[in-house]
């Protein structure tokens, strides 16, 4: 499940003040942005306070998103959900006491996109347990400085995807949990004994959240590769995604099985990989064998430079 985390924030980082009015940051564009990502979304949740403080709705407003989501043989609305150890939730919401159950039940519902809209203990704890893949910020133009109210917080890094700019409002989307993943694949491809003549290159296997192996290059002979190496420490890796610093190679100098193939055949499902790989030594094209065979591929070029750094044949 693709886990979008969303609020407004102040300058100051809060979400709301400590007065029973809610406080409204985002401005009607804004609204309207927000609105557009609800409308890709299968489910939205929100924490226990959220929904009693606000009586959320968490409609679609857009009558154009509704028709489209209609057309396109979706319910008109995504599901509402609640996460609260003492909400009984009333009418069509979904109310759950823990968030692995609610991750559980709502992918067993078919949701794929899930719209976390707040509040601060609910973001908190998606970014703390790396459970969420994007974070969309909208930050206002006030400050809020009162210290009973409630401020964004959580332990995560992030990479910034893009800036928009709504009036006076600036929405900032942060990458999360593909990036955590790739960083410690460029951190072990650090590790990689030093060659003039293959790529240093790390690799890390992880199936719902969980690491399964890790590997780099050269780690266990001259001639593994990270995937390989990562791959031949684990029996069964059906169904889940590898993160590997360099594109994997679908040919091999020395005649050796590529990588690309040893992930179809442990059945992968899902391949991250940040530098697209150079033609130095062999021209390879690991990212199309992968999605001719239904695997999906995502590139993150934004740390291609970090992924290459490790590589000192390849020059500053
Ligand atoms: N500016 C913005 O974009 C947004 C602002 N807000 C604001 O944020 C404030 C609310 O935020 P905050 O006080 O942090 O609270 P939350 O909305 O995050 O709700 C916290 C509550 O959620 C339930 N909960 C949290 N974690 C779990 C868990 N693991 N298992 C089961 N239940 C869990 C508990 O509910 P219970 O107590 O019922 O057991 C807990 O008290 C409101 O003022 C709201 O207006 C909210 C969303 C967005
Ligand atoms: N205040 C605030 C947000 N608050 C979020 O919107 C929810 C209310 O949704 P609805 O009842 O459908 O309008 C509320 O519970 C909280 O999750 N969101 C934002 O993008 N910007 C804002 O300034």
């Amino acid at each position: 499940m693709y886990v979008v985390l969303s609020c407004a924030a102040s300058i100051d980082g809060y979400l709301d003040d400590s007065s029973d009015t809610r406080l409204l940051l985002s401005n009607a564009a804004d609204f309207d942005r927000v609105d557009e990502v609800r409308a890709g979304c299968d489910a939205i949740m929100v924490g226990g306070n959220t929904y009693r403080r606000d009586q959320p709705r968490l409609r679609i407003r857009s009558a154009d998103r509704i028709a489209a989501r209609r057309a396109s043989g979706l319910p008109e609305h995504p599901l509402r959900v609640v996460v609260s150890r003492s909400v009984a939730a009333v009418d069509d919401w979904l109310a759950y006491p823990s968030i692995d159950l609610a991750l559980k039940d709502l992918e067993a519902r078919g949701v794929r996109r899930l719209m976390v809209e707040g509040g601060a203990d609910v973001l908190a704890q998606f970014l703390n347990r790396g459970l969420a893949d994007e974070l969309h910020l909208a930050v206002a133009p006030r400050f809020v400085g009162d210290p009973r109210g409630t401020r964004l917080n959580g332990i995560a890094e992030a990479t910034l995807a893009e800036v928009t700019q709504l009036d006076q409002i600036v929405v900032l989307r942060y990458l999360l949990r593909d990036h955590a993943f790739m960083r410690q694949a460029i951190e072990l491809s650090k590790l990689c004994p030093p060659s003039d003549t293959a790529f240093a290159v790390g690799a890390v296997i992880v199936r719902e959240g969980k690491i399964l192996s890790t590997g780099y290059s050269r780690e266990t002979d001259p001639t593994v590769h990270a995937e390989q190496a990562a791959l031949n420490k684990i029996g069964d890796a059906k169904g889940a995604t590898v993160y590997s610093s360099l594109e994997p190679c679908s040919i091999r100098k020395s005649g050796a099985r590529p990588c690309a193939d040893r992930l179809i055949e442990a059945g992968i499902a899902r391949v991250v990989y940040a530098w697209r790989e150079p033609p130095l030594f062999v021209h390879g094209d690991g990212a199309a064998v992968l999605k001719d065979v239904g695997i999906e591929v995502v590139e993150l070029t934004e740390l291609a430079a970090e992924a290459r750094a490790t590589n000192v044949m390849m020059g500053p």
